[in-house]
Formats: structure tokens, C-alpha cells, sequence
């Protein structure tokens, strides 16, 4: 464990959740992302910014075991029984890890919802994939989600293509939070909504990680996004990582000329 690991873990939960080691991911000639490592905690949130093109959501992809590295390990603490490399487990045991452990907030909610089923049906399904069966038992729980990121209980029947985008995104969240994973991948989870819904939804989302003690990696470029998500914070340029640290630390005093650059110019907007 680095000493700054040391310093964030939380002191209970020692044993990490996530580790990433020598990450790499080249398309062709084009570099994805190269030699990532860091280690994440139960509990903690990590995020990853960069300017477009940085390699974020390759890194992403890599880490929730969407694409294939070309060299590094991802292993994580499947089962509560200690680090195994995700790349090496069996296909079913994967996918069971995306339906019941881990969570995948996409930046299109459209990518993480079914947009013909029902908002509560696509709360209710995460449940069933992890063995609910009673339909009272199944409602009356999606029921609480709704509520719970702020949708009116009495749309529970409408389908999400009648939603606004904070609503889509909002019951995408409720459909991901549902089965209490451990560790949430979040990609642009705000992007391309109004600063006002933007607003709410952050709020939001931090309330409930904090309160269900959820693990997090959110990617973004959106350095308002990370002041209030996450507790470090990993710089990526041209597909490497060139600072990290506590978020507050580095965004108080940014030491790489780029990340200096990156906060100057939120600064001045
Ligand atoms: N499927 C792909 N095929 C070829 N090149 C790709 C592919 N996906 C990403 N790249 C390239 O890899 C590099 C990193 O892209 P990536 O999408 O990971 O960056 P990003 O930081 O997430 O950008 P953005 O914020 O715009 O989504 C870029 O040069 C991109 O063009």
C-alpha cells in the first residue's frame, strides 16, 4: 500500500476492493491507455478526469471488464474471499459479478435502461437477477427507490422514454443502487444535462454512496463533478495517469503543468 493509500483507506476495511496493475490498451497505433495502477478501498471514490481523448473511458471499459487489456491485471475481491483477476474468472461468474456486485452508470441512460419496460420493472429486474421472486415484495422495493432518487412513486408504471433526462438518469441510478453493489463505474454520470439537474443529481448521488458506503470510480472532465464525488483523484494525459492524490490536494495545488492547466481553466470560466 503507498503511503497515500495508507492515509485514505478507511482503517476497518484494510483489505482492498480493487487492484490495477500495469494497465495498458492500444488500439492499432493509437494509445488507449498506458501502465495505470492504483489500489481502491471499500468505500472510497475514486475519480478519473482528462480532456477528451485521454483515455478515460478506456480505462473505464478496462477496469468493469468490457475490453480486454492488452497488458496489467484488474483483480478484484470477488465474493468477499480476496483478489482475483477479473480476466480470469468464467464468463458466467463475470457477468453475475455486473448484475449483483458491481454497478455501471452510463453517461446515455438510454445505454443503462430498458426504454420500453416500465421504471419499476427495470428496478424490479436488477432483483430478480438476484433472486427476488415476490411480486409485492419487488414493487413495494422499486416503489422506495423511485422515491428514494426523487421520482414521483406514481410513475412507476410509465416507461423512461417518456422521462425527462434527469429522470432517466435518476431511475438509471435507483436500477443500479438497487442491489446494493460494492463497487459503482460511472461514466460522465451528469454529462449532458442542464447545470440545475446536474446539480440535484450530484447531491443526490453523493448522499447515497456516502450513506450506502458504495465504491466508486467516476470518470469525468468535469472537475466540479470530482470536487464533490470523489476522495482522489487520478489525472490522465494522453492515455497516462501524471497525477494523483487527495481531490481536495490536487485541485488546491496542482504540481503537473497539466493538471494546472485543466484547473486554471475552469477558473477562469
Ligand atoms: N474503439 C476505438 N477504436 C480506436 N480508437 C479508439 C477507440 N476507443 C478509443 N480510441 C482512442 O483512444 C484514445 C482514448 O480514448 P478514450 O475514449 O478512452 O478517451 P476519453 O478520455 O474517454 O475521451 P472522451 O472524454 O472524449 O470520451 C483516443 O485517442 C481515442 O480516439
Amino acid at each position: 500500500m503507498s503511503a497515500l493509500e495508507a492515509v485514505t483507506a478507511p482503517r476497518a476495511a484494510v483489505r482492498p476492493l480493487l487492484r490495477v496493475c500495469g494497465l495498458s490498451k492500444s488500439y492499432g497505433e493509437t494509445v488507449g491507455c498506458v501502465d495505470v495502477s492504483f489500489t481502491l478501498y471499500p468505500g472510497e471514490v475514486i475519480g478519473i478526469v482528462g480532456e477528451s481523448g485521454s483515455g478515460k473511458s478506456t480505462l473505464l471499459n478496462l477496469l468493469c471488464a468490457q475490453l480486454e487489456p492488452d497488458a496489467g491485471t484488474v483483480e478484484y475481491d470477488v465474493g468477499g474471499e480476496g483478489l482475483r483477476d477479473v480476466f480470469c474468472l468464467p464468463e458466467p461468474q463475470r457477468r453475475r459479478l455486473m448484475r449483483t456486485d458491481w454497478g455501471l452508470v452510463h453517461q446515455n441512460p438510454r445505454d443503462g435502461l430498458r426504454m420500453d419496460v416500465s421504471a419499476g420493472g427495470n428496478v424490479g429486474e436488477r432483483l430478480m437477477a438476484v433472486g427476488a421472486r415476490h411480486y409485492g415484495a419487488i414493487r413495494g422495493e422499486a416503489l422506495d427507490w423511485l422515491s428514494r432518487v426523487e421520482l414521483d412513486g406514481g410513475r412507476i408504471d410509465d416507461r423512461p422514454k417518456h422521462f425527462s433526462g434527469g429522470m432517466q438518469q435518476r431511475l438509471q441510478i435507483a436500477r443500479n443502487l438497487v442491489t446494493r453493489p460494492r463497487l459503482v463505474f460511472m461514466d460522465e454520470p451528469t454529462g449532458g444535462l442542464d447545470v440545475s439537474v446536474q446539480a440535484r443529481l450530484l447531491d443526490l448521488l453523493r448522499g447515497l454512496v456516502r450513506e450506502m458506503g458504495i465504491a466508486a470510480v467516476v470518470v469525468t472532465h468535469d472537475l466540479a463533478v470530482v470536487r464533490l464525488l470523489a476522495d482522489r483523484l487520478m489525472v490522465m494525459r494522453r492515455g497516462r495517469v501524471v497525477e494523483e492524490g487527495l481531490t481536495d490536494q490536487v485541485l488546491d495545488d496542482p504540481h503537473h503543468p497539466y493538471t494546472q492547466l485543466l484547473v486554471s481553466s475552469v477558473l477562469q470560466v
